[in-house]
């Protein structure tokens, strides 16, 4: 704190107070604000949601912002079943990710619950980051989810075109033209999350808009997902590295048991994995039940950098029929 110097009287100090370089109280009070701020320590903190047809690399944007596999990508459409928050610390703020499926026209019970879970999670963010893939034109998918982001007036509205690398200049500025039409976006975004192009802009830009606020989770916090269904994921997703034909809609990977073996510095693990058809059963236990035991030492060795620790993994196939349009099955399989 400073004090009146010696040759200043009290009195005339306090009616306008300086500091021990003489610069006006006032003036060096502001002077910090804003060095704070240009240092970053207004701090912000808040929900982000990033949607956008299958495919257009929302996982993968998730994962490459969080810095760490929190959400499961694959090249096929549709993997993303659960909301899996990501979250992402900055100097500047903390961006709490919220992975959200595709929102596509139901077809199926499934495809409804996956939609009713998308309007209770876009209802309650703060950003919505809408995701338009730069190879690709903006098309009657894009506008669809595009107008139903007017459902929800709280959340502000970016737009992140990704993909960045797989499209030439010519097209990125298309794309980048196309979106801009869609709405008055508080702000447009190009983005590579392979090509690691842009995206501690994106950061930036997204915790820029999100209200100011402490952490809101503790800092060594990258994903608040549940450790069995962060394992069921990647179970899911080594499954479904190894098959071409059409199974993700029909496939769910639950954790009957996790165990800590008292003998041996060892986790028990024991997984169902549910299919709709006998035939799919077949596919994945392949000949002689090989793929499955590939499967299985995949799995392990995917999981066990997770945990820390050697894990024994028990995987049964079970057929589980229609378990998509079955409200009781869809209840045990946690959708
Ligand atoms: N070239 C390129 N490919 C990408 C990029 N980001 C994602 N991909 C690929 O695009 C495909 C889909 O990516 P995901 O992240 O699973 O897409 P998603 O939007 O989460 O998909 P759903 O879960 O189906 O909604 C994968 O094959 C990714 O490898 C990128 O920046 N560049």
């Amino acid at each position: 704190m400073s004090r009146p110097p010696k040759s200043r009287k009290a009195h005339e100090w306090a009616k306008n107070p300086v500091d021990d370089s003489g610069v006006p109280i006032e003036d060096a009070g502001t002077r910090a604000a804003a060095r704070n701020r240009a240092k970053g320590d207004v701090f912000r903190s808040g929900f982000v949601s990033l949607v956008g047809r299958p495919n257009v690399g929302k996982s993968t944007l998730t994962n490459a912002l969080v810095g760490q596999k929190v959400a499961i990508t694959s090249s096929k459409p549709q993997t993303t079943r659960h909301t899996i928050r990501g979250i992402s610390n900055r100097p500047a703020g903390q961006l709490i990710l919220v992975d959200t499926p595709g929102i596509h026209r139901p077809r199926t019970l499934l495809g409804e619950r996956l939609n009713a879970l998308v309007q209770a999670t876009l209802g309650d963010v703060d950003i919505i980051g809408m995701c338009f893939p730069a190879d690709e034109p903006v098309g009657p998918g894009d506008r669809f989810i595009n107008e139903q982001l007017d459902r929800f007036p709280r959340a502000i509205k970016v737009a992140i075109v990704t993909k960045t690398d797989a499209a030439n200049k010519k097209h990125v500025e298309e794309r980048l033209l196309e979106v801009q039409d869609l709405r008055n976006w508080a702000s447009i975004i190009p983005v590579s999350a392979a090509g690691d192009d842009q995206l501690d802009l994106l950061a930036d830009q997204l915790i820029k808009l999100l209200p100011t606020g402490p952490a809101l989770y503790p800092e060594e916090t990258t994903s608040d997902e549940a450790l069995d269904k962060h394992i069921s994921e990647l179970i899911r997703e080594t499954i479904l590295e190894g098959v071409h034909e059409e199974l993700p809609h029909s496939l769910a990977v639950t954790l009957d048991d996790m165990i800590q073996r008292e003998d041996k510095d060892i986790l028990e693990i024991y997984a169902n994995v549910f299919v709709e058809r006998d035939s799919q059963k077949a596919i994945i236990i392949g000949k002689g039940g090989e793929r499955l035991r590939d499967i299985g030492q995949r799995s392990r060795a995917a999981i066990e950098p997770i945990v820390g620790q050697k894990v024994f993994l028990s995987i049964r196939v079970k057929v589980a029929k229609d378990w998509q349009r079955d409200p009781k099955l869809l209840q045990r399989l946690g959708f």
